[in-house]
């Protein structure tokens, strides 16, 4: 599995991710990671990290399908066959989307169809969840399809939402759990690619 990760501010699933893939807790090969945001920190860590990286942004390239099309070709020349979307905060065009059919994973902090959606990520999803009253909370790895957080639903974390809790107590609880419910959908992906040997 070679993995390219799209990410706009931290990149905390594929740093984990890295990690696995250097203890060799998951079978893969990050390649590259490309950010709408040129200060992130995810940028830095790919720079750090030795990985392919680029900052490709509305901002620079203001065409959408001009923008797929370069984040398309970013990724085919990495060599990836899969994709990770690691706090990326920005749609995904048809283009990247029809590439790697199947092959997109994104990490939401909720229990989708629970506050997904347009105009639902990072801290607005977890405000959404207490000003619900819901009694739990969690966060949904998927496959990415043109529909925001639409997609099928690769594994699910859940966790309580405690009396008393704030934004950040419910955030910092939940993302605790996105990084090994992502390789642990990751490796889902993989075991079902992997052709089976045929049953006597
Ligand atoms: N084609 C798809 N693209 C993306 C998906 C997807 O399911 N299909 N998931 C998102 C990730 N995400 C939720 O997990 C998400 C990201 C961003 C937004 C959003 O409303 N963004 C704002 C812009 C915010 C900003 O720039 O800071 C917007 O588009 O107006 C909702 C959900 C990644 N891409
Ligand atoms: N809708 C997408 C979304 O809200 N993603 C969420 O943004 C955070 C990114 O953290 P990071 O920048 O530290 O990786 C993560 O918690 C992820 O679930």
């Amino acid at each position: 599995m070679k993995l390219a990760f799209l990410a706009s501010h931290g990149g905390s699933a594929a740093r984990q991710i890295a990690s696995a893939c250097a203890s060799g807790a998951l079978v893969g090969v990050p390649v590259a990671l490309a950010s709408n945001n040129s200060r992130s920190p995810a940028l830095l860590w790919a720079q750090e990290s030795g990985l392919k990286w680029a900052h490709l942004s509305s901002a620079r390239i203001p065409d959408p399908d001009v923008l797929d099309a370069t984040i398309l070709e970013f990724l085919v020349d990495s060599g990836a066959d899969t994709l990770v979307l690691s706090g990326y905060m920005r749609e995904l065009g048809p283009r990247v989307l029809g590439h790697f059919a199947g092959r997109v994973v994104n990490v939401h902090p909720s229990l989708l169809p629970r506050h997904g959606g347009r105009g639902m990520y990072g801290d607005r999803v977890h405000g959404a969840v207490l000003a619900a009253g819901d009694p739990e909370s969690g966060a949904t790895v998927h496959l990415v399809t043109q529909g925001i957080d639409e997609g099928p639903i690769l594994a699910q974390s859940r966790v309580p939402v405690l009396p008393g809790d704030t934004l950040e107590t419910l955030k910092a609880r939940v993302q605790a759990t996105e990084g090994d419910l992502m390789l642990q959908a990751l490796r889902t992906l993989q075991e079902s690619s992997t052709p089976q040997p045929a049953q006597r």
